[in-house]
């Protein structure tokens, strides 16, 4: 039996290696699926519509929420994101493993719902402070105001690493990414063992009964 595709959450705070650690996983392993999240955010220079975000009106937002299109939605840096659920599911059931963008709110939203179980989750941190607000700058896409304002709310995202599968410290990009995909290697085997091993146990179990060993309830 084929496995249900993981769905493998990054999240981190803005500056600290997200988005650069999804593309370097993209790169590796082509057959993952990106999700392509909703927002009502301006794109950025060089950002396409359909790849990186699915730029929206806060009214189509709205009306995709209404119409629980959203496996997650949340407000982050004054702005609305969400993921629109079809593509997820329809990965899910093809066995294709899905990574997602999302920040921590958008994180617990998915491990409560009923996909709780398919999901590998992942927090990224900078090595200091310091690094993360020169990575904010040196990537050149956002005001002063603006950096500010991620900046401000970095402790808060920081505050929810605990909740992760997995955290990986972003100093030097290369060792990040082969952590990365060490977890992924990993819990993908243990993923595609769990229908054997069902099966496996179920066997023990009926050897168990034919020799009349162990529990009765
Ligand atoms: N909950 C949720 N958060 C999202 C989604 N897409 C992006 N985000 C998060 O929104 C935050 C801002 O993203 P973005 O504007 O691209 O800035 P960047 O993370 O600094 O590149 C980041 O923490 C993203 O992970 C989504 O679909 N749902
Ligand atoms: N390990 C690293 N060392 C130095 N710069 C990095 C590292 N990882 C990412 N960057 C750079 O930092 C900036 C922010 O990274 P990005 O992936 O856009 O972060 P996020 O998606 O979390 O906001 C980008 O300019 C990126 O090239």
């Amino acid at each position: 039996m084929q496995r249900r595709g993981l769905l493998i959450i990054l999240s981190s705070p803005s500056g600290a290696g997200k988005s650069t650690m999804a593309k370097r996983l993209m790169a590796w392993d082509p057959s993952l699926k990106f999700s392509v999240s909703a927002t009502t955010r301006a794109p950025r220079p060089g950002e396409i519509d359909g790849v990186d975000y699915q730029f929206t009106s806060k009214a189509e937002f709205e009306r995709m929420v209404e119409a629980e299109e959203m496996l997650e939605h949340a407000e982050v840096f004054g702005n609305f994101y969400g993921t629109p659920k079809g593509p997820v599911e329809a990965a899910m059931m093809e066995g294709r493993d899905t990574l997602f963008d999302i920040d921590w709110q958008g994180g617990q939203q998915v491990r409560r719902s009923t996909l709780a179980q398919n999901v590998l989750s992942i927090f990224i941190l900078p090595p200091s402070i310091e690094a993360l607000e020169s990575r904010l700058r040196a990537r050149g896409q956002d005001s002063d105001e603006v950096i500010a304002l991620r900046m401000s709310e970095a402790r808060d995202e920081i505050s929810h690493w605990a909740e992760y599968d997995y955290v990986i410290v972003n100093d030097d990009p290369d060792q990040a990414e082969e952590e990365l995909k060490t977890i992924v290697k990993a819990e993908r085997a243990r993923a595609d063992r769990m229908p054997g091993l069902n099966d496996f146990v179920r066997g023990l179990n009926k050897e168990f009964e034919a020799r009349q060993i162990g529990a009765r309830s």
